[in-house]
């Protein structure tokens, strides 16, 4: 269950718990579903697992045979706990149309519950989700191998990962909320409080959260008007506490009766009046893993970012046990090599002039789109649902970047959205942008510079964007694009 977090003045308190949910029984329908047996339920939300109602309508994309739905009651709540379960839908809602990936839970629909005639049901808020068959939670009793136990904490770091370049904290991580689908795949759930990066190094959200899992900073984080500050490190110190529970057979790694003794405990540590005392079992690479994420203050936890973590396991998996200074060096090499890559594209290509920054007449230069006819590209969606899609549903939307240098996020996309099958018109190509990785878990570094749709041709001369080549099949011949300004 998940409680008021200590940063709200008098500490502690519960918020909501599942009692007010009534259980639905099996053949219910909501909405375009039908419930099949309950699977579990947390603070705010019953979820049932749940089959398509009736024959999928022909023309459509076939749903899946299978689903999770998660109902959010709202009725006689108090307007404040209302709005928050609102919140929390509307963050996971965001978090599943604009975050998506193979690490992350799939939302497939969502939908407010008209039922008049069962008041505890009307305006029930229900997200329809592809179905896990448990939780880490589930496999920690029985202890792991190092190379399951590995695997699955991969697992967490890439869908942290994500969710961290896309400008998300998820600010409720813990082994409940670490999903496992029906192939063993590790995917991140339960958004309801996942805080965007509004500044870049955090983001502001309610005083909640799970205790046991709440970072040593949040205990005496102070509540400002929008909240208290939540940052990328609050995901990290959570996942040190789930690798010692991998490893450990479930042990928490501070020991207490209560959550907020066990909170005691953390506050100890971190005031460096006690040391971390991880169990016997933890191997070694491990134990130093965890201790880097569980590192007292944010600031020092924030050296730690999931995708160095990741790299530090893939390195392990790999079978290279690579020292640390040494891995440092190598990724300052590799940035270098990129850069001088970048630079050389730069110069082959001076006549392609960035973004209508034209270079001066007779240089050489030319306007985007104006010296060769542009190739065109077609759209691809790797959500196989979205495929045959025509209604251009804005959960089938893809985003082009501003910028291909920097993280595919939130923050550097443009308005306009594409749809799968969408023709664009490319003019050059830059091999070696910001990583990209789809819904398929390709990856690429590959972009292409495309003209922005746009019904008015004139205006379309001049705006561009940049689709990943993650984003199409096409392999036009373009040239390469000069290094946009401001890359590394
Ligand atoms: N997509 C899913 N597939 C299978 N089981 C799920 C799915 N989503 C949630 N569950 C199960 O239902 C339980 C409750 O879900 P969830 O944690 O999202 O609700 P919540 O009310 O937001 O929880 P909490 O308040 O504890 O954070 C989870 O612990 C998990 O075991």
């Amino acid at each position: 269950m998940r409680v008021q977090g200590p940063g709200g003045p008098g500490g502690p308190g519960a918020s909501w718990d599942s009692g007010h949910t009534e259980l639905l029984p099996p053949g219910h329908r909501v909405g375009d579903w039908v419930v099949t047996e309950p699977i579990g339920a947390g603070g705010w939300a019953t979820v049932y697992a749940g089959r398509p109602a009736g024959t999928d309508r022909p023309g459509t994309a076939a749903r899946p045979r299978e689903v999770a739905l998660k109902i959010m009651p709202t009725a006689g709540l108090a307007p404040r706990q209302a709005r928050g379960i609102a919140e929390a839908a509307r963050r996971e809602v965001e978090i599943g149309v604009r975050a998506g990936h193979p690490r992350l839970i799939r939302l497939l629909d969502d939908t407010v519950l008209s039922a008049p005639e069962q008041p505890a049901l009307d305006g029930a808020i229900v997200l329809v989700m592809e179905r896990a068959r448990g939780s880490l939670r589930d496999l920690l009793g029985a202890g792991t191998t190092e190379t399951e136990g590995a695997r699955l904490i991969a697992g967490i770091c890439e869908g942290l990962a994500h969710l961290h370049r896309a400008g998300w904290v998820h600010a409720d991580l813990k082994p409940e909320n670490v999903l496992i689908g029906a192939d063993g795949s590790v995917k991140l759930s339960d958004f309801g409080l996942a805080t965007e990066l509004t500044t870049g190094t955090h983001g502001h959200g309610p005083p909640m959260g799970t205790l046991d899992y709440l970072p040593p900073e949040r205990w005496r984080a102070p509540l400002g008007e929008l909240g208290v500050e939540i940052r990328p490190s609050a995901d990290i110190w959570a996942l040190g506490l789930m690798i010692h529970e991998v490893f450990a057979s479930g042990a928490p790694l501070f020991s207490g009766a209560t959550p907020v003794a066990r909170g005691a405990a953390v506050q100890e540590y971190a005031a460096g009046r006690a040391p971390l005392r991880m169990a016997n079992g933890v191997p070694e690479f491990w134990r130093t893993l965890a201790a880097d994420c569980l590192a007292p203050t944010h600031a020092a936890r924030a050296a730690h970012t999931a995708e160095s973590l990741l790299e530090r396991i893939e390195a392990r998996r790999a079978g290279g046990s690579l020292p640390r200074v040494r891995r440092s060096r190598l990724r300052r090499t590799a940035r270098t090599a990129l850069r001088a890559l970048a630079a050389c594209g730069a110069v082959a290509c001076a006549i392609w002039s960035y973004a209508g920054h034209s270079a001066p007449e007779g240089a050489g230069a030319t306007r985007v789109g104006t010296a060769e006819p542009p190739l065109q590209l077609r759209v691809f969606n790797a959500e196989r649902a979205c495929q045959d899609r025509t209604d251009r549903d804005p959960r089938c939307s893809l985003g082009l970047a501003i910028d291909p240098m920097r993280p595919y996020m939130a923050g550097n996309v443009v308005p306009a959205r594409v749809w799968h099958a969408d023709v664009l018109d490319a003019d050059c190509q830059l091999l070696r942008g910001e990583v990209v990785i789809d819904e398929s878990d390709t990856r690429s570094t590959h972009w292409f510079r495309v003209r922005l749709p746009s019904a008015d041709p004139a205006a379309a001369a001049d705006a561009i964007a940049w689709l990943p080549a993650v984003r199409t099949k096409d392999r036009p011949p373009l040239p390469s694009c000069p290094a946009p300004p401001g890359s590394r």
